[in-house]
């Protein structure tokens, strides 16, 4: 398995204040796996998707990723294993207003020291594979919503990451244009074999994921 998690909890505090987000939660992903986080507001996807990629810490239990406990990692070595293994797709595209589309996609291989040479290259690779060529050299204001994610998708994949999360990648888009999205991750999914956690409001984008996780108030409902 590639992802695996025993009795977490995660809390948190401000003030006096203080929020279980994640209660004694366990569960294991497989390698390959498209597996959708369902569950109302507030019931702690995000929360969950965070301590799972190692963005964020918890306070009891195990997550192993890969055989790798994250506890035993530093945060600086967090960072690197994030960027060596792992891919990140959010709603809001997350993409650099002043750079071209394969310029935003070609980033995480110039910061991870290849060759500016390649790392184009490269990045015209990924843009033709989610359909996006005619549009390299357009910065994101020229892009459609549906446009702007493609190039999150590219960029997150680009470096070719064993295991990819997406926080409601569909979450800003039409019906039509989150179908399209859907089917491009699918595709990828099984094209590469590369391991997705989705989290999703939407029923119709959670029903086509391999496995749906359903949570409430920090726990996973029994499937
Ligand atoms: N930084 C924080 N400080 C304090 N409480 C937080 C923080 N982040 C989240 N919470 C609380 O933790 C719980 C889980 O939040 P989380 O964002 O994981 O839920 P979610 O299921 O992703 O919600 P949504 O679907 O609305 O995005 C909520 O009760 C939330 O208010």
């Amino acid at each position: 398995m590639v992802i695996k998690a025993q009795h977490v909890t995660k809390i948190y505090r401000s003030g006096q204040l203080r929020v279980e987000a994640l209660h004694d939660l366990s569960l294991t992903i497989e390698q390959g796996e498209m597996v959708a986080i369902m569950g109302p507001s507030g019931c702690g996807k995000t929360t969950l998707l965070n301590c799972l990629s190692g963005l964020d810490t918890i306070d009891e239990g195990d997550i192993y990723i890969r055989g790798q406990n994250l506890r035993d990692l530093s945060e600086r070595e967090r960072t690197a294993y994030r960027g060596q293994h792992m891919g990140f797709i959010f709603q809001d595209f997350n993409l650099l207003p002043v750079l071209t589309a394969v310029e935003n996609v070609e980033l995480p291989l110039l910061v991870s020291k290849m060759s500016s040479r390649k790392a184009r290259w490269r990045a015209l690779e990924m843009l033709e594979v989610v359909g996006l060529s005619a549009r390299a050299r357009h910065r994101p204001a020229e892009l459609s919503g549906g446009q702007r994610q493609r190039v999150t998708i590219a960029r997150a994949l680009v470096n070719n990451p064993a295991l990819v999360w997406a926080d409601e990648p569909t979450g800003n888009l039409d019906s039509e244009t989150a179908a399209e999205v859907m089917e491009l991750l699918l595709r990828l999914n099984r094209e590469q074999n590369q391991t997705f956690v989705l989290v999703t409001h939407a029923e119709t984008i959670g029903q086509q994921a391999h496995r749906i996780i359903t949570m409430r108030d920090g726990k996973i409902l029994p499937s």
